[in-house]
């Protein structure tokens, strides 16, 4: 299913695909033939992250903030330069704070919203202006969050990839006439680097409350998203897939006191 050719010459973007997720995904799609950008904020992380992934295929890194859009443009030059075309995007890049709702002030709800809903437009229209519009084809798979039954103890990101769920429903159905598949993916719990920044208290006894009683693993998501940008997955758009092990279903997000 995941062959080592299936998707030679194909060129994509992975935002934070410096650390975590992002990261796994890099690899997976370069183990399947792929040349991989990866991009970030941080040019250290990502030159270190580019090098530990070299062995596996073509990979080159971008420093590139997602809230500013001449950062964003700079990378689709990058790109353009290096490459000429663009096949595959997946907006990865995010992150919030857990808080109480009412402890959220205005700043700080701008700050999440800002990253996860504004960045991941500013990189989607973007790309699908320079590349995938112009080329009749393309596919962006948006990560999002566990948001089935809200996101009680981190609303503000709630609110954010919400709004990309729903940005991925609208552009699969407008964007379906230049040949554009738009997909999300909603990951559970994931062990990863940027679940090392939630205290040990909020995460303690977590896994016992989910359906499958374990964490996800960053290539589980990894292996979903590749799927959607294959030809296997030609006739998926509009779709938000949750791998969270039933969590969505039945468990705790957090434990509000
Ligand atoms: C049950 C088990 C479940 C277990 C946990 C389950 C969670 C699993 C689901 C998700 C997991 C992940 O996403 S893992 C990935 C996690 N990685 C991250 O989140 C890292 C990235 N995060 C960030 O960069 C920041 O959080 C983010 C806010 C988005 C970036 O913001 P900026 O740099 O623009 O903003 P800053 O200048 O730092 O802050 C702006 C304001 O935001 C607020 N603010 C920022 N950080 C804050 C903080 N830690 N606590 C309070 N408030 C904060 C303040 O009001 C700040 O204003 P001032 O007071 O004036 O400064
Ligand atoms: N781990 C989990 O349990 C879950 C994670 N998620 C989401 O999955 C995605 C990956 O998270 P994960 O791998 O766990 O955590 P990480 O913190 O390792 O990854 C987040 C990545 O996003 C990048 N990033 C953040 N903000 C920006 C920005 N403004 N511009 C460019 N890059 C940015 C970071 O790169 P840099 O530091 O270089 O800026 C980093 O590589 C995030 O969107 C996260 O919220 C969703 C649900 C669950």
């Amino acid at each position: 299913m995941f062959s080592s050719d299936l998707l030679k010459e194909r060129i994509a973007v992975v935002t934070g695909g410096g650390s975590g997720i992002g990261y796994a995904i890099a690899k997976q799609l370069l183990n399947m033939g792929a040349t991989v950008c990866i991009s970030g904020r941080k040019e250290e992380k990502l030159r270190a992250a580019a090098e530990s992934l070299a062995p596996f295929g073509e990979v080159c890194y971008c420093v590139c903030d997602i809230r500013e859009p001449e950062q964003v443009e700079a990378l689709a030059d990058f790109i353009a330069q290096r490459y000429k075309r663009l096949d595959f995007l997946v907006n990865n890049a995010g992150g919030q704070f857990p808080a109480p709702a009412e402890q959220i002030t205005p700043k700080g709800f701008h700050a999440v919203v800002n990253n996860n809903l504004n960045g991941t437009w500013n990189m989607t229209y973007t790309m699908a202006n320079r590349f995938f519009i112009p080329q009749k084809s393309g596919s962006i798979v948006n990560i999002i969050a566990n948001i089935y039954r809200g996101f009680p103890g981190m609303m503000h990101t709630g609110a954010a990839r919400a709004g990309v769920d729903n940005m991925t429903k609208t552009l699969a159905v407008e964007w379906s006439r230049y040949g554009i598949r738009v997909n999300a993916v909603a990951p559970g719990i994931i062990q990863s680097t940027g679940l090392e920044q939630y205290p040990e208290s909020i995460k303690q006894g977590i896994a016992e409350t989910i359906p499958l009683k374990r964490l996800g693993t960053t290539e589980e998501v990894a292996y979903l998203t590749a799927f959607l940008l294959t030809p296997m997955a030609a006739y998926i758009t509009g779709e938000t897939i949750y791998i969270d092990g039933g969590q969505r279903l039945r468990g705790d997000m957090f434990k509000l006191n």
